[in-house]
């Protein structure tokens, strides 16, 4: 099954909120446990199985595991088997990105059959050109996962690259969503766009965009899920929302219920 495939079915059945994982050092505190690698594994893996087949799918934030060195990483590789086992998908957030030889080595990490990282989707930076991505699409494609490449980030001072124009007349955040336009269907429709919630105007236009959108920016970063059809208009239907701290900074007695509320 391709990736698409996979992710309309788990949206159909458990709705279409993405579960940010983001361990941080607030969220260890809210949820009782020590800012150590011990208490990054029980939020981490707690999240999971409090909501893991409830939620169709996760997005660990890898920058909350790697400041734990290996032990955090071990944890990061846990979290993945957990979302597996409980059927749920998996994003990866890593916001890789590098020229082909180093891109190969990513896409390996994440994306290879068996390697211990391996998501079902992983998040991708395209600031050294979206073709220098090839590695990982393709990848990706043989082995049915997804890739989300930033587009218009959540970030209000992301407008100033990303809103810029381009030589063929258009803004980068629009050049990003044209070239993966242009590449999906040769990739089973798999490349797919990260649009920042939180903007009245994204810069750009998604409404034929033929990829998944991630949406992130709902709750701390001040949108709600009541704006994203005026964000997205005719491109809803595509639209992946994701919030972290929303869902899981109350701690673990406020999670389901968090969790129901942003979804209903
Ligand atoms: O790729 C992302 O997920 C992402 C892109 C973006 O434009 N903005 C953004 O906030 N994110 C990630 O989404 C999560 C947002 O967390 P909350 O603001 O707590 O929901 C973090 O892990 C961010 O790194």
């Amino acid at each position: 099954m391709t990736y698409r495939q996979r992710l309309g079915a788990a949206v159909s059945a458990r709705g279409n909120l993405c579960v940010g994982i983001d361990p941080m050092p607030s969220v260890l505190a809210a949820w009782g446990v020590a800012a150590d690698v011990n208490g990054l594994e029980r939020v981490a893996r707690g999240i999971v199985e409090r909501l893991g087949t409830r939620a169709a799918v996760f997005k660990p934030q890898s920058a909350f595991f790697e400041p734990f060195g290996s032990a955090g990483i071990a944890v990061l590789e846990r979290v993945l088997a957990d979302i597996r086992e409980a059927g749920a998908l998996s994003i990866l957030d890593v916001k890789r990105g590098d020229i082909g030889s180093s891109m190969d080595g990513y896409a390996t990490a994440y994306l290879a059959e068996g390697a211990p990282l391996a998501a079902d989707a992983i998040t991708l930076s395209p600031y050294l050109g979206v073709r220098t991505l090839t590695p990982a699409f393709e990848l990706a494609k043989v082995h049915g996962r997804g890739i989300y490449v930033l587009a218009r980030t959540s970030n209000p001072g992301g407008g100033h690259v990303q809103g810029a124009i381009t030589d063929a007349g258009t803004s980068v955040a629009q050049h990003v969503l044209d070239e993966l336009d242009r590449l999906n269907p040769e990739h089973d429709g798999l490349l797919g766009a990260v649009l920042g919630a939180t903007h009245h105007d994204l810069g750009c236009d998604p409404s034929g965009f033929t990829g998944s959108i991630l949406a992130p920016g709902i709750g701390a970063q001040g949108a709600t899920m009541g704006d994203l059809a005026r964000t997205f208009g005719a491109a809803l239907g595509n639209v992946l929302p994701t919030a972290s701290r929303q869902v899981i900074g109350g701690g673990p007695e406020e999670l389901f219920s968090r969790f129901e509320e942003l979804l209903s």
